[in-house]
């Protein structure tokens, strides 16, 4: 129906004005839509239509000063004027601004008026922007839609930019003339159903991270813990029983080993609760029982949870590269090659040694990699082209459902529930990996008593053997606690 790019009412919404086959319209040019305000959002809204081949009308307050901002294509008007121009307004203009265009109520009967409006706090007011402006308007067709855009990736264009937007509105026919808008805009469109919806649409872009707050805390919370942890351990310990001064050890070494210890613990949380997802699905013997709210809520995090575990994973390859640049394992290697002709000893090869450091370095390399293809996977572009088979091959299915709002996540919940059991073969192999990794790294410690006596013999010798040198004040600082075991 082109009636609805001319002036006047519309005739009939249930025809389609945008263009497609049923309705005879194939140039979008022939389309008018309009827009009232003159402001950042109208601005990028304007410049993407245009390159979508929409005629655009603006509604300004002041048309000959709004005009400079604008295209020459760009009718830019009065109010009164560009509202009888469409039959698709988007109202551009803040909430507490509504009111100014009462006046316009008779021109905008029956036609369809896109709220994009945002609030600065959530749950500002005690309704939603979008049935605020039904109330002031109820003769015309209140759509919700636009909001979770910034103007900037409005003009960045569809692919460098975010690309769902959520619609909803009472009317279903201009509830679908926007949603093919908005496709043919180049997003994708998420129909929510009724305006009242509307709230939770308009909440959406004030919600800072919320899926990322939990893991942050607790892999802040980790990482302090464990570095206390080593603190207390290698440096404290070391100075109130032997007065061994290893301050140098804070900045890289405790660091160091703070950093695997959280990105594995991370790691493990990601699955742990999937674990006890499936085991509280087996213990009540149905997949229909909702979880906890404490469960749900870490089944959202994985994702957050995995990505976090691969920030530090890198940091602590990171830092573990630059283990032997530091001056520090310069004067302790110089340190034990001296102690070793000391002690006329030729070569200093040892078998287990080196194995056990070409392993733990072959599974650190391995469960990086991993890592990095897990993370890579996690990015929607990547697993979007990914069939389901071999993104619950990768990933966990219903990661899909952390990635979504909070709101989504309740109706998707089902499909998480469905999806549960199928965990990430990969992800478990990355976490095995990893747990090798850290074992060989541990072994000597963890499991070989011998290990700790053979150090405290040489530590011994050492203190022995230097006690003359000590009194002329020739004694290398060293002992052999102190080399840096990979
Ligand atoms: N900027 C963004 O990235 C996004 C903005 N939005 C929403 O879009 C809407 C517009 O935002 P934005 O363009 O940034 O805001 P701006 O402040 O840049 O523009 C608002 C426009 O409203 C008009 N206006 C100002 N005061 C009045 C008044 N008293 N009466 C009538 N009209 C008035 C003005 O146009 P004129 O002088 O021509 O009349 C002005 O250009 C808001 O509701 C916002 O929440 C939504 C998503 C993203
Ligand atoms: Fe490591």
């Amino acid at each position: 129906m082109e009636s609805i790019s001319m002036m006047g009412s519309p005739k009939n919404l249930n025809e389609t004005f945008l263009p497609n086959v049923a309705n005879g319209i194939k140039d979008a040019s022939k389309i008018t839509v309009g827009i009232i305000g003159s402001g950042d959002f109208a601005k990028s809204l304007t410049i993407r239509l245009i390159r979508c081949g929409y005629h655009v009308v603006v509604g300004s307050r002041n048309p000959k000063l709004a005009a400079e901002f604008f295209p020459h294509v760009v009718d830019v008007t009065h109010h009164e004027d560009a509202v009888t121009k469409t039959n698709i307004i988007f109202v551009a203009i803040h909430r507490e601004h509504y009111t100014s265009l009462w006046d316009l109520k008779h021109l905008l009967v029956g036609k369809i008026l896109v709220d994009v409006s945002n609030n600065t706090r959530v749950d500002q007011y005690p309704d939603s922007n979008a049935e605020y402006l039904a109330s002031l308007f109820p003769d015309s067709l209140v759509v919700k839609g636009f909001n979770v855009v910034s103007a900037w990736s409005l003009q960045l264009g569809p692919k460098d930019a975010s690309r769902q937007v959520y619609i909803c509105s009472n009317n279903v026919q201009a509830r679908h003339q926007v949603t093919e808008l908005a496709r043919q805009l180049g997003f994708i469109p998420i129909d929510l159903g009724a305006l009242s919806s509307s709230r939770e649409i308009e909440n959406l872009p004030l919600r800072l991270f919320t899926l990322w707050k939990g893991p942050v805390v607790i892999a802040i919370s980790l990482a302090t813990f464990f570095f206390i942890y080593s603190f207390i351990r290698d440096v404290i310990h070391p100075y109130v029983r032997n007065q061994q001064s290893d301050f140098y050890k804070i900045p890289i070494e405790i660091v160091n080993k703070t950093l695997p210890v959280v990105a594995i613990t991370l790691l493990s949380l990601v699955y742990l609760s999937g674990l006890i997802a499936a085991a509280y699905q087996l213990y009540y013997g149905t997949k229909y029982r909702r979880f906890p709210p404490w469960l749900d809520n870490w089944l959202q995090c994985r994702k957050q949870l995995g990505l976090l575990s691969f920030f530090f994973a890198v940091v602590h390859v990171a830092y573990s590269l630059c283990l032997p640049m530091r001056r520090s394992e310069r004067y302790l290697f110089l340190n034990m090659a001296y102690q070793q002709v000391h002690a006329n000893v030729e070569n200093s090869w040892n078998e287990e040694e080196v194995w056990r450091i070409e392993m733990y370095i072959s599974f650190g390399i391995m469960s990086l990699g991993l890592l990095s293809l897990l993370a890579v996977t996690s990015i929607p572009s990547v697993n979007n082209a990914l069939n389901w088979r071999e993104f619950s091959f990768i990933q966990i299915k219903s990661q899909a459902v952390s990635t979504s709002s909070q709101f989504l996540t309740s109706a998707l919940l089902k499909e998480q529930e469905y999806c549960l059991l199928i965990s990430s073969t990969l992800g478990y192999v990355a976490l095995l990996i990893s747990t090798f990794h850290v074992l060989i790294y541990g072994w000597k410690r963890a499991f070989e008593e011998e290990y700790y006596r053979k150090l405290r013999r040489i530590r011994r010798g050492w203190e022995k053997s230097h006690a003359i040198e000590e009194t002329s004040g020739s004694i290398p600082h060293f002992s052999p606690e102190r080399i840096t075991v990979m």
